[in-house]
């Protein structure tokens, strides 16, 4: 076998044949947009490196497609050029391949670089009192580049953390890859700091947002016994996460159900009081709010149960923030209610005026509407969040019963799961009660059921993920009062 250098020119002739050159033409061009899209991402270096480093691996298995120069010398120009034209295609396909895999994945980091920039504007926009900055977060590329491949793409959080125990600002950053969160000092800590942070780490669930892991860190890892400083209250009014969320809620309104309420308030005809007489009478409406009421989406899911969007998705996010704020400030936690043993009481997080406020104007004239007599008078309430989750600290479902209460509305606040619908299995008084009629699936979060009190209903098991409702208890004192609780 002969091994004359011939081979260079044989090699590159594909691509000054016009024939045979236009398949080897891709390669080239492949490179230079593999190049174009990653390098300013990436930057140059890492990615001619990434590139050649593979091509280091494609050039010694070309022998193997017969491009080696002693067959080009043997077989002739014809063949040699379909070989190297084979060659080239590889480079080709090899070349198209990174740059799909590539953007797939850029896109992938893009959207989890957005959304943890949103995250962290909205805790720098509401400045709890312990972060002293944050910086980020800022992709940094090539981390941790070992042998040929490029280390995971992360992207990186700078915090600093100062408070009345700790006068020097004390930094950690936080690395964000592929749906994984790990954390170090800035500054070298303690043996016993580094232990709290592994734990802490470990104990994060997958994909945790930045606005529950910063003041979770601050209260389990950095902060000492008395978090808050000597000026720790029992009331969590004075550090709420979210301003917006101890204001009015009618700005959060659902555009359909805002529309219902306006002409409900245009059609109403006056005040009108439950007591022993009136109940049961007609509540105010206006002529055909069947209509509108299905024309805006509202359902009547099963008899006297209705589904509805009440609430908008950033309502849901930024309560569901709150909530995981509320739950590391370290306050007094009581049960939800007899049935729920895992979730929180809004009283708790000294959410009631609030929530009588929305009593008042969005789920009384509702209840008008729908539960006339019963629902004419809302004048008491009980709150809470129910949490449902397969790991960690939830229930897993909720036998079949009836609420304390007149009208229950309840609302998916999210996150993702499956199971866990809402059955329905009819009216106490009904003869055949406790019969299964529905499972309600929430279509997602902002989603919203009402319903009477006595309204037998139960929760499925939850297969994956968590779910937390916001449930109210609306309750009528001038109802109860007549002697009408049972029906
Ligand atoms: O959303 C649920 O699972 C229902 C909760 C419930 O019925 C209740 O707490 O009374
Ligand atoms: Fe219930």
């Amino acid at each position: 076998m002969s091994w004359k250098v011939v081979g260079t020119w044989d090699i590159l002739a594909p691509l000054t044949s016009p024939q045979k050159g236009y398949v080897s033409c891709f390669a080239p061009v492949g490179l230079a947009a593999f190049l174009l899209v990653a390098a300013p991402d990436q930057g140059v270096t890492a990615n001619f490196s990434l590139y050649f480093a593979h091509l280091q691996f494609l050039f010694p298995l070309l022998p193997l497609l017969g491009v080696t120069n002693g067959q080009l010398h043997n077989d002739g120009a014809k063949t040699s050029q379909q070989r190297c034209s084979l060659a080239m295609g590889v480079l080709t396909l090899y070349t198209s391949c990174s740059l799909v895999a590539l953007g797939v994945s850029k896109t992938l980091q893009l959207d989890d670089f957005r959304r943890l920039r949103r995250e962290a504007s909205a805790l720098l926009g509401e400045r709890p009192s312990f972060l002293r900055s944050l910086e980020g977060p800022r992709r940094l590329w090539g981390h941790g580049m070992e042998g040929v491949g490029l280390g995971r793409p992360e992207i990186i959080v700078d915090i600093d953390f100062q408070g009345a125990t700790h006068p020097q600002p004390i930094s950690i950053r936080l690395y964000f890859s592929e749906g994984k969160i790990n954390a170090r000092w800035l500054l070298p800590s303690s043996p016993r700091g580094e232990d709290k942070l592994k734990s802490f780490m470990e104990s994060l669930l997958r994909g945790s947002p930045l606005s529950h892991v910063v003041p979770a860190l601050w209260e389990q890892v950095i902060s000492p016994e008395a978090p808050w400083g000597a000026t720790r209250s029992t009331s969590y009014r004075a550090r709420t996460l979210h301003r917006e969320l101890y204001g009015s809620w009618l700005s959060f309104l659902d555009p359909n159900l805002l529309l219902l309420l306006k002409r409900l308030q245009q059609g109403s005809t006056g005040t009108h009081t439950a007591c022993g007489r009136c109940v049961g009478k007609k509540g105010p409406s206006f002529p055909g709010w069947r209509q509108l009421f299905l024309k805006l989406g509202f359902e009547e899911i099963s008899r006297g149960v209705y589904a509805f969007q009440a609430m908008t998705p950033r309502f849901c996010s930024l309560f569901l923030q709150e909530l995981s704020w509320f739950e590391h400030a370290g306050l007094r936690r009581s049960r939800p209610n007899s049935m729920n043993k895992y979730g929180t009481v809004l009283d708790e997080m000294d959410l009631s005026p609030m929530i009588a406020h929305f009593q008042q104007q969005v789920l009384q004239p509702l209840s008008r509407l729908l539960f006339p007599g019963i629902g004419d008078e809302l004048d008491g309430h009980h709150a809470f969040v129910v949490r449902y989750r397969v790991e960690g600290a939830g229930d897993m479902d909720l036998a079949p019963h009836r609420d304390d209460s007149e009208v229950t509305f309840n609302l998916a606040l999210g996150r993702r799961w499956a199971g866990c619908e809402l059955t329905f299995c009819g009216l106490m008084q009904d003869q055949d009660v406790y019969h299964h009629r529905l499972s309600h699936k929430f279509p997602g979060e902002g989603w919203a059921v009402l319903h009477l009190g006595r309204q037998v209903h139960g929760t499925e098991k939850i297969r994956w993920g968590e779910r937390a409702n916001l449930v109210i208890w609306s309750r009528s004192w001038a109802w109860r009062a007549a002697g009408r609780i049972h029906v």
